[in-house]
């Protein structure tokens, strides 16, 4: 366990289990491989998203891969998932033992540089699981924080080959987003390991 790498404002807002970072679990060579075969093989889109009436197209690319009953609703819009890639089952099934969840889908984010971003969200969609694991592939960025309530933001670098747990109660007392950062010119591939329940397990 790497927690100490948060940093301390953040273990004093944020328990491990909520938020824990793993700075290196795949090394350089390996983060750049899969980085390099998963741009290639994914099949990335970019869809529309409606705001106040007006759509525009994501900032970024994603691609939504998993078990065929894994159908999912993002940002009120609903994703059924592609087959699974061999990597990415791979990797769905180590995490799946180490974290003792159920992972069966990944939401994979492809930001080309750094104007590609993602706005502040929780990810507490009713059909979700309450642990999410997230690799990080490519050019380092950073995942900022804020409290739903009152209280501090903060900001986590997360290095190529990382794993970040955001983990059970997360995302009710924060959001989390991707901002801009103009100078950096090299992509990033975020991995973000999900369960999605079966309608019939929805509460
Ligand atoms: O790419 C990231 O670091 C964040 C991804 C994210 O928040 C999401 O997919 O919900
Ligand atoms: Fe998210």
């Amino acid at each position: 366990m790497h927690f100490d790498t948060l940093g301390r404002s953040v273990q004093q807002c944020l328990a491990p289990d909520q938020l824990a970072l793993w700075p290196a679990v795949l090394d350089q060579a390996e983060a750049e491989c899969l980085y390099g075969q998963l741009k290639e093989q994914l099949n990335w889109t970019q869809p529309e998203l409606t705001v106040f009436g007006k759509s525009h197209p994501i900032p970024r690319m994603q691609a939504w891969v998993g078990d065929p009953e894994a159908h999912y609703t993002y940002s009120s819009r609903p994703f059924a998932p592609a087959p699974w890639h061999p990597l990415l089952q791979g990797l769905a099934q180590q995490l799946s033992a180490f974290f003792k969840q159920p992972f069966n889908s990944v939401l994979a984010n492809y930001y080309r540089d750094g104007k590609d971003h993602m706005g502040w969200h929780s990810d507490d969609e009713p059909e979700l699981g309450p642990v999410i694991a997230m690799i990080s592939l490519g050019a380092q960025r950073d995942l900022a924080f804020r409290p739903r309530g009152p209280g501090a933001s903060f900001k986590v670098a997360l290095p190529s080959g990382s794993l970040l747990l955001m983990g059970p109660g997360l995302q009710q007392g924060w959001q989390h987003g991707l901002p801009n950062r103009a100078r950096v010119t090299g992509g990033r591939i975020s991995l973000t390991f999900r369960q999605v329940k079966a309608l019939r397990e929805r509460a």
